[in-house]
Order: structure tokens, then C-alpha cells, then sequence
């Protein structure tokens, strides 16, 4: 920058949804993708949807408003794409058929890997960047935003993923040489921001805002250098907007010095996640007056660092529901503007992008007003941060205080509005009652080996079986009162029946009921126990057209009576086969909802642990042998830094276990992860003390069964073989090289054959051709004729 930075508006959001708030990218999508419509429809569909986004914003009163924020399937590939860094096997079509065909797959060719975005439920794809990846610009993207934008009248701000982040959560291309790291590129990924900035800086842009959320998590000496390296090249392009970098998800630690010292004109904290020591820390977990923790700054060294820097303070929530407590707020950001010094500019922002919360509460009309009085969504988040910069403006210098505890509000009072809650059972020392201890494993094994009596290589899945149309619109007209429950339970009953069938007729092992009953594997949980709220129509983006309405979990859970035991004795009869019975575990339960900060975590858990528990035993007591208990968000939920993982791993297995020690000897425990770099925890897998445990694998090479993140794994394995989030269908062939390399690690009798997740995304046609190639390729191995 040449000349003295633009000023920065006082309010902003990092980031807003973009599937529509009637999900209308999610249709418009599914139907290009189907052949329904075309690609010129499509982007019609995202122009109108960005359009009415920024005229909301504008509307609310928002100062700066992000352009960028929209996707048609992610934003990190949508930085490949940026970067050109777009892999040979996908190019050859259309630019679109490119970007689709990473995101999903194509004939022909697996798409790039998915995974969790830090500690959410949204799922992004992995660049894939070797040593000879060759990158070049195209800034289509950003470009024709922010005009989009100029044609309505407004400017914006590009939000674009930072470069170290970019790097640090790519993957190396399968060729690439072992001793590679994506971020060996830095220095040529540079030179392409470098071009883009110059482009912005000819559009007249001002701002542009670079997303660095990786910096929040542990990092080494060696990446703080390239945090270094990268800021202080861009930042002294003479010509360039100035640059805003957002960190989220936590605090920036000794990320903050080493990116403070660049000449970046802007930096965006996570006041609610993260936060400054004595200044905001109310994530759920962390006491309020919690004393400053090893590599946080301490308020008196803010001032230097910040000096001449334009402060973005995340200081209301986008990651959850509840309403920001204002007083608290504008506490924290007088302290800081205190604390920053008359040198510094304070802006109001929300903690994070507000894509993790659903779009609107007045959309939300049948909420319980008790709980809906201390909810908001994203467009009450922006009046918020609005609001709280016309306070922050009126206040007067000076009158920071540095809460240190005393006088601060206490979490559970945090929301406004009278918001009593229910009387708290952990207090009364319930749920802390030790678990029971089930028998050693071996013992197990031969118990249920004797109970179940299955061949090697059991053939079975993962528990949902498509979710037709039908379905849908049978439980949206019995939503609507159109259709009555006996009517929509024979439909359901009629459903099973026909999983069951095909998987007897295709030959599994083990059977599922299919799970056709319900909306979602979380949701219809909250559904039935007390102390959740559920959403008709709070719908998050999870990955690329796909939603769920998190549940909020706002009071002391209690099963009030047996949920899943019907379906799965009318499953059980009608077939010999074992049927599953399937349940979601108490850490994914709490992990995909939106829950209570007033009590620790870890005792919301372990109130749902015990619920599920209460299920367990009854689904035991109702004749069924195997019982699944989900746990995908396990490694989701872990903090972001190590040195807080140990302890949270230990209460999560120890819910886990509160909620499956219950059964006997004979009765199978089955578990099943999938997104979650098994490879990372298989030590918190064994600790879980499942009989079996299915994981995803068919989309991360498998790296659990390399012989070291394996090590003495003692139960039951069931390394996913199909990749069920693409609509390819697998060959035998190459289902039975995955299971042989199962097979170099561990013994047959341990080994499970089955897809890496449920079915419920594909179709009957695609499913059953996968099956029909699994049951083959297990039947092969095992050296059975086949059938
Ligand atoms: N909560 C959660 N998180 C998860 C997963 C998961 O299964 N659940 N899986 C992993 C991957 N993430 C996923 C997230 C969503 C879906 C998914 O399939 N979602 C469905 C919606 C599921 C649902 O809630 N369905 C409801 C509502 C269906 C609906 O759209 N109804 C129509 C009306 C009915 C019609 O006429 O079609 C409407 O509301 O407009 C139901 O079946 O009842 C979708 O986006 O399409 C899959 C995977 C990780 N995180
Ligand atoms: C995201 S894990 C999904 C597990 C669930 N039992 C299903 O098959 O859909
Ligand atoms: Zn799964």
C-alpha cells in the first residue's frame, strides 16, 4: 500500500450462508446435476441468490459488506480452482464439468477427497497440490462478484482462503515424493495472489479479506515463518487493496506476534472461541475467569502489537444459535479497543462465517417462544454486530475494564431474555454414576461368535438405505397434517420391508432396517427426547447440496420412552439374519446440534450418553444381537490444539462407554466414524471397546490400515470399500484390492466388508449394483463359489 489505508466500516460478517434460504442452490443444483436444467439455469440461481444476499445485508445495515462467500459446491475448491491448481485427470471437459467432477466424481474418475472443516459439520474438498502442480490465475470468480455487486450499487469485500491455509490443508498428489508438503509451494502460490491482488487493486477494490483459520491450530515454528514469508511479500506490493486476514475457530496464539509484525492493514480475532485472556472467553468449556494459557498475549502487549492495525473483533457467535449477550459484548470490545490503543480501529464482526447457522428465525415461526426469545439466527446475529457498533461508537474512550471474572455475567444468563432453565440434573451428581465394565474383548468375541455364527469377511452396511422421494414427501405431509401417522407408519413399515428383502436376496450378513423413519440420523433423536427443539426449516450447509436443521439442545436431556424398538423388532421380523439395531451416539448427537453453554460439555454428553444408554438396553431386551451406536463426529469434536485433546478424549470415550456398557456378552456393539482421520485416534477407537467399527476409508487411501496408525487394534474392522458420496458404483475388482490390503493388517475373522456410510444419498438402482459387487468380492475371498 502506497497511501494511508481505506477505513475500515465499523460492522461486518466474515461470511454468510449461501444455500438459499428456501435451500434454492440445493435444488437448482440437484436438478443440473440430474440433467433437469442446465448450467446457464444454475448460475442464474446463484446470481439471484448473491443478489438478495448483499440487499440483506445492505438492508440490515451491515457497513462492510464480503462478496466471495457464495459456492456452488465449496469454497476451498473453489480456491483450487482460483489457483489453477486443478488436477490433469479432471480437465479435457468444460470448466464446469472440471469442477463438478472434483467435487463429485465423473465417469471415470473419483473425486478428490472431503473432509471436516475444523470442528463443524461442513465438509470441504482437498486441493490435491504436488511439486509440479503448474498454478495460474483465473480470477473469474472474485472478479465478476464484486461487479455483480457494483451493478446493484454496492461495494464489496472478496473473501478468499488465505495461501498458508490453503496449503496446510491441501493434500499431496498421490505422485508427489514422500519427504513433499504442499506448503513447499508457498513461494509460487504467492505469485498468484500476488497477480490477483494487482487485479482487485485495478477493479478498485479496497478490501480484501484472506481467510487464515488454520492459524488457530497448533503450528510450527517453520509455518509461523511462512505466516511471516507470506504476509510480508504481499503485503509490500506497492499496488494492492489493503488486507484484512481472518482467523477463526479459536485464537491465533503465537500466530498473532508473526502476523501483527506484516504490514497487513487488518486482523480478524475470535472473540468467542478464541478470545484475549481476561477479555471474552465464553466458549463452552472455558470458564469466564480462566487465567491467560501459554502462548496467549497478554492485554498489555496488545497495544504494541496492534498499533496502526484495524481490529475485526469477533465478538458475536457463528457458530451458534443463541442470542449475544450485548452487555458482555460491548464489554469485551471496550476493553479491547482500550487495550489496542487510540492507534488501533476496532470493527464489530461475528466470530466466524455465519454459514454454520441457518438463514433467518423469522422463517422459524413454530418455535416454543421460550426458547425462540433467546434465539438468533444469522440475519439477528447481523442486526446484533450492528447494533453493537453504533454502541461501541457512542461509548467514550476509556472505559475498558478488564473483566477479570468477578462482574462478568455468568454463561447461563448469558442469552437475553428470561430464560430460565430447567433444574440442572448433573448438579444433583446423577449422571456421574460409574458406567458397568463389560467383559474382556476375547470373551466377547466368543460369546457373540457363538450368538451370531457369521462367516468370515461379514458382508454388511452402514445403516440408512436410500431416502426415496416418497418418503420425504409422506413425512412433509404428515408434518403438514395431511397424512395420519398409521398411514405414514405403514409406509415406513413397507420401506423396511423392502431393505430387508434386497439385503437377504444380495446375500449380507448382517442386516439393516434401513433407517427410512428417519429425517436425520441426529435430528430424529432430538425429536424424541426432551430438551431439544428442532427447526422446520434451519437448514446448514454439510456438504456441496446437502443440509441438516441441527437440533437445539437448550434443556436437561430425558428419554421418555423407547424410540427406535419398534422398528427394529418389525425388522427383525422378517428375517433370520441379524438385524442391526441403530442408534447415534451421544458425542455425534451433541456435536451436530446446536446445544447449551450454561454446564460443561461434557456433562451435555453425558446426559444424551445416558439416554441412549436407557435405549441399548431396551433395544437388548427386545431380541436384538447387534447394536450400532454411530460416532462420525468423534474426532469433529476434538479441540483444535493438543494440549486440550487428551482430557477431551477421555470424557467422549467415557460417554461412549456410559452408553454401551449396558449390553451382555453377546450382544455386538458396532461403532461407525467416517470423515474423521480415523488414522489420527485409533487409540480413543480401541478405548471405545466396540466389537466391530466401520470407518470411512474409500475417499482417504486408507491410511488407518497402514501398519503403524493400526498398531495392536484388537476388534472387529470394517475399512470402508465404497465410497457412497459419489454416485459411482465400485467393481468387484477393486473392492477386493481394498480388502486384501485389510487383509495384509489384520486376520480374516476381524475383518468386515461393508460401504464407508449409509446409503441414504444414492439410489436403489446405484445400490444395489454396489452390493451386489460387495457380496461378490467377500464370497471371492473367502474362497466361496459364486452364486
Ligand atoms: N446431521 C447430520 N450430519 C452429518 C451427516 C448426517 O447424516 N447427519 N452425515 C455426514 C455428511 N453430511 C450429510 C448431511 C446431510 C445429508 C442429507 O442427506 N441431508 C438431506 C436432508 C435430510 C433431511 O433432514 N430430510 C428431511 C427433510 C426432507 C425434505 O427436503 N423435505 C422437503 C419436503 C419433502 C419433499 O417433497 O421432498 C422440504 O422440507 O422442502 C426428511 O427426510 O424428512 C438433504 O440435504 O437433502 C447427508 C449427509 C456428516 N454430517
Ligand atoms: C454420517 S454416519 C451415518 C450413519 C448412519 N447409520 C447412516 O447409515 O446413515
Ligand atoms: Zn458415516
Amino acid at each position: 500500500m502506497t497511501a494511508r489505508p481505506p477505513t475500515f466500516p465499523t460492522s461486518t460478517v466474515l461470511g454468510y450462508p449461501r444455500i438459499g434460504p428456501n435451500r434454492e442452490l440445493k435444488r437448482a443444483l440437484e436438478s443440473y446435476w440430474d440433467g433437469r436444467s442446465t448450467y446457464q439455469d444454475l448460475q442464474g440461481t446463484g446470481r439471484r441468490l448473491r443478489e438478495e444476499t448483499w440487499r440483506r445485508l445492505d438492508g440490515l445495515g451491515l457497513g462492510a459488506l464480503p462478496s466471495g462467500t457464495f459456492s456452488f459446491y465449496d469454497q476451498m475448491l473453489d480456491t483450487a480452482v482460483l489457483l489453477g491448481a486443478v488436477p490433469d485427470r479432471y480437465r479435457g471437459g468444460t470448466d464446469e464439468e472440471a469442477y463438478f467432477a472434483m467435487a463429485r466424481g465423473a465417469e471415470g474418475v473419483t473425486p478428490l477427497r472431503m473432509t471436516k472443516w475444523f470442528d463443524t459439520n461442513y465438509h470441504y474438498i482437498v486441493p490435491e497440490i504436488g511439486p509440479d502442480t503448474s498454478f495460474r490465475l483465473d480470477a473469474a470468480k472474485p472478479l465478476s462478484e464484486v461487479r455483480e455487486a457494483r451493478e446493484h450499487g454496492l461495494e464489496t469485500r472478496p473473501v478468499l482462503i488465505g495461501p498458508v491455509t490453503f496449503l496446510l490443508l491441501s493434500q499431496a498428489a498421490p505422485s508427489a515424493p514422500a519427504e513433499f508438503a504442499p506448503l513447499d509451494r508457498l513461494a509460487d502460490v504467492l505469485g498468484v495472489y500476488e497477480e490477483l491482488l494487482r487485479e482487485l487493486a485495478a477493479e478498485g477494490v479496497e478490501w480484501v479479506q484472506l481467510d487464515e483459520p488454520a492459524l488457530v491450530t497448533d503450528r510450527t515454528s517453520a509455518e509461523l515463518d511462512a505466516v511471516r514469508a507470506a504476509y510480508g511479500r504481499l503485503g509490500s506490493l506497492p499496488e494492492r487493496p489493503a488486507l484484512f486476514v481472518a482467523s477463526y475457530f479459536g485464537d491465533l496464539g503465537d500466530a498473532l506476534p508473526a502476523l501483527a509484525a506484516t504490514p497487513v492493514e487488518a486482523i480478524g480475532l475470535d472473540l468467542v472461541a478464541g478470545g484475549l485472556p481476561g477479555l471474552y472467553a465464553a466458549t463452552p468449556g472455558r470458564p469466564t475467569d480462566e487465567a491467560a494459557r501459554p502462548g496467549e498475549i497478554p492485554g498489555k502487549l496488545l497495544g504494541k502489537l496492534l498499533a496502526g492495525k484495524t481490529v475485526v473483533a469477533g465478538v458475536v457467535s457463528g457458530r451458534d444459535v443463541w442470542r449475544t449477550d450485548q452487555e458482555r459484548a460491548l464489554a469485551a470490545l471496550l476493553a479491547l479497543r482500550d487495550q489496542a490503543g487510540p492507534a488501533a480501529h476496532v470493527v464489530v464482526s461475528t466470530s466466524c462465517s455465519l454459514l454454520h447457522v441457518p438463514y433467518d428465525l423469522d422463517l422459524e415461526p413454530g418455535l416454543d417462544p421460550d426458547v425462540r426469545r433467546r434465539l438468533a439466527f444469522a440475519d439477528q446475529k447481523i442486526a446484533e454486530v450492528v447494533e453493537l457498533a453504533a454502541l461501541l461508537a457512542a461509548a467514550p474512550a476509556g472505559q475498558g475494564t478488564t473483566p477479570t471474572g468477578q462482574g462478568t455475567t455468568p454463561a447461563a444468563t448469558r442469552t437475553a431474555g428470561p430464560a430460565p432453565r430447567p433444574a440442572l440434573e448433573h448438579a444433583s451428581g446423577h449422571t456421574l454414576q460409574p458406567a458397568p465394565v463389560r467383559s474382556p474383548y476375547a470373551v466377547r468375541a466368543a460369546a457373540q461368535a457363538e450368538h451370531l455364527r457369521l462367516p468370515p469377511l461379514p458382508v454388511t452396511t452402514i445403516g440408512s438405505f436410500p431416502q426415496t422421494g416418497e418418503l420425504r414427501e409422506a413425512r412433509a405431509r404428515l408434518a403438514a397434517g395431511e397424512l395420519d401417522e398409521a398411514a405414514y407408519d405403514d409406509l415406513v413399515r413397507a420401506e423396511i420391508a423392502r431393505a430387508v428383502a434386497l439385503q437377504e436376496g444380495l446375500g449380507l450378513d448382517v442386516l439393516v432396517h434401513g433407517e427410512p423413519e428417519r429425517n436425520d440420523m441426529v435430528q430424529y433423536f432430538a425429536e424424541h427426547l426432551d430438551g431439544f427443539a428442532v427447526t422446520r426449516n434451519g437448514w446448514v450447509q454439510s456438504y456441496g447440496s446437502r443440509c441438516t436443521r441441527p437440533p437445539i439442545l437448550f434443556g436437561d436431556v430425558r428419554r421418555p420412552e423407547p424410540i427406535t424398538v419398534r422398528w427394529a423388532r418389525h425388522a427383525q421380523s422378517l428375517t433370520d439374519k441379524p438385524v442391526k439395531g441403530m442408534l447415534t451416539g451421544p458425542v455425534t448427537i451433541v456435536a451436530w446440534s446446536f446445544v447449551r453453554d450454561d454446564i460443561p460439555l461434557r456433562d451435555v454428553v453425558f446426559q444424551v450418553a445416558d439416554a441412549i444408554g436407557d435405549e441399548v438396553r431396551d433395544l437388548e431386551a427386545a431380541g436384538v444381537r447387534v447394536i450400532q451406536v454411530d460416532e462420525p463426529a468423534l474426532r469433529e469434536l476434538m479441540p483444535l490444539r493438543r494440549e486440550d485433546q487428551g482430557a477431551y478424549l477421555e470424557w467422549a470415550v467415557a460417554a461412549y462407554r456410559r452408553a454401551t456398557s449396558g449390553a451382555g456378552d453377546h450382544t455386538q456393539i458396532h461403532t461407525h466414524l467416517c470423515y474423521s482421520d480415523a488414522d489420527q485416534i485409533v487409540g480413543a477407537i480401541d478405548a471405545l471397546d466396540a466389537d466391530v467399527t466401520t470407518i470411512e476409508s474409500a475417499r482417504s487411501g486408507a491410511r488407518i490400515l497402514d501398519e503403524e496408525a493400526i498398531g495392536d487394534f484388537e476388534r472387529g474392522l470394517g475399512p470402508g470399500v465404497y465410497d457412497i458420496h459419489s454416485p459411482r458404483v465400485p467393481s468387484t475388482w477393486e473392492i477386493e484390492v481394498a480388502l486384501k490390503a485389510a487383509l495384509r493388517v489384520l486376520p480374516a475373522d476381524r475383518v468386515w466388508v461393508n460401504p464407508d456410510c449409509g446409503l441414504k444419498t444414492r439410489t436403489y438402482e446405484q445400490v444395489e449394483a454396489a452390493l451386489t459387487n460387495l457380496v461378490a468380492a467377500a464370497r471371492h475371498l473367502r474362497g466361496d463359489q459364486p452364486s
